[in-house]
């Protein structure tokens, strides 16, 4: 049996651990605070970010990173992107030498624009061989609640792909395995940015024409980043590119579409924090980062532009619009 350590209980960790204890794999969970920990093994509930939701008995929890990575096969690294450097600091000499690690984190680092997986080889010393992420439309509220979904387990070893696959596969969680790396982070990262965007028409009253044009132009530009970075496209037309667009652009779910929605119903950046309850809303900072990656490769991507200057420059969600609208006309 594999044994699986996922360090992050927030929202989707806890999901995801609660989904690999289902598929019968050994999991402990790190939780940053002792009292996520003690609900979390005590009273199998994470109330912090999962309210309602009864986990599986045979999760456990610590705070103690070096407790959960001991003898695990499988490392899930679930903190958000910009936070996962620093943790990985931490947690490096922990780590079991030939363990798979996998990210569940959807964003670009700031100042660096790596993706994910290039982060945790850079920090670790691991292996890209070694590295796997996890993408596709999967709100974790939705999944903790058992309701059907699938996903992609990109590795570009397939063999690890596979014991993922096994470790995570369940009565309601269906995974796939792909080689593309590269296309399940860019698809992760933008969508994020594109749920903004939508969140954003939304909050100004705009209906399901925009939200449809958005979520459709919106995959342009992720297909045309992906292709300049060595993605295969059909990727982005698959789960962790289209799937996920359609997730998190139409859910209210999502803390990237509701935060955009605050900001075009004329919120501030922090009411609209406030409204996703302190979790992470990813795109507000990987827009910075994807705009700065596509300029470094002549890749155009003007809904990623207005969603940076709508949350960084201070430009309001209608001139934004009005941007948008007034770029001269082309071929589809
Ligand atoms: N929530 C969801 O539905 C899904 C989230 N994701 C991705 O998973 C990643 C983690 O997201 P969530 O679990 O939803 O986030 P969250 O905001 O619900 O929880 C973040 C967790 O990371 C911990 N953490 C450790 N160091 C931190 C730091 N320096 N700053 C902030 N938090 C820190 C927090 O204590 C918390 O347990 C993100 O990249 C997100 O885009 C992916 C799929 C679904
Ligand atoms: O990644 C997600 C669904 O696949 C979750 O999206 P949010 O981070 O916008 O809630």
């Amino acid at each position: 049996m594999s044994k699986a350590a996922v360090l992050g209980a927030g929202s989707w960790g806890t999901a995801f651990a609660k989904v690999l204890a289902d598929a019968g794999t050994d999991v402990t969970m790190w939780a940053r605070r002792p009292e996520v920990a003690e609900a979390i093994s005590v009273d199998h509930q994470n109330p912090f970010y999962l309210e309602g939701i009864t986990l599986p008995p045979s999760l456990k929890a610590t705070s103690d990173h070096r407790l959960a990575l001991e003898g695990a096969d499988i490392v899930v690294l679930a903190v958000p992107s910009q936070s996962l450097r620093e943790n990985l600091g931490a947690w490096t000499s922990s780590i079991e030498p030939d363990s798979t690690l996998l990210s569940l984190a959807k964003g670009i680092e700031s100042g660096t624009l790596m993706r994910m997986s290039q982060v945790i080889s850079q920090v670790t010393g691991a292996d890209p061989s070694r590295v796997a992420v996890l993408s596709g439309p999967n709100l974790a509220r939705e999944i903790a609640a058992g309701q059907p979904a699938a996903t992609v387990i990109a590795c570009t070893d397939s063999v690890r792909a596979v014991d993922l696959q096994k470790a995570c596969a369940t009565g309601y969680f269906r995974p796939y395995t792909n080689p593309d790396v590269i296309g399940c982070e860019v698809g992760g990262a933008c969508k994020n940015v594109i749920a903004l965007a939508c969140g954003m028409a939304s909050g100004i009253g705009l209906g399901e024409n925009t939200n449809a044009t958005i979520i459709t132009r919106g995959l342009a530009e992720m297909i045309r980043l992906g292709v300049a970075l060595g993605a295969n496209p059909a990727t982005l037309a698959g789960l962790a590119g289209v799937g996920d667009l359609v997730a998190t652009c139409s859910s209210p779910l999502s803390r990237n579409r509701t935060f955009g929605h605050h900001l075009g119903a004329g919120g501030s950046m922090e009411s609209a924090q406030q409204a996703t309850k302190g979790q992470v809303a990813e795109g507000v900072k990987s827009c910075t980062s994807v705009r700065a990656l596509a300029a470094s490769h002549d890749v155009e991507m003007p809904l990623t532009e207005a969603v940076h200057l709508v949350c960084h420059e201070g430009m309001s969600v209608p001139d934004a619009v009005g941007l948008l609208l007034g770029r001269r006309t082309k071929p589809e």
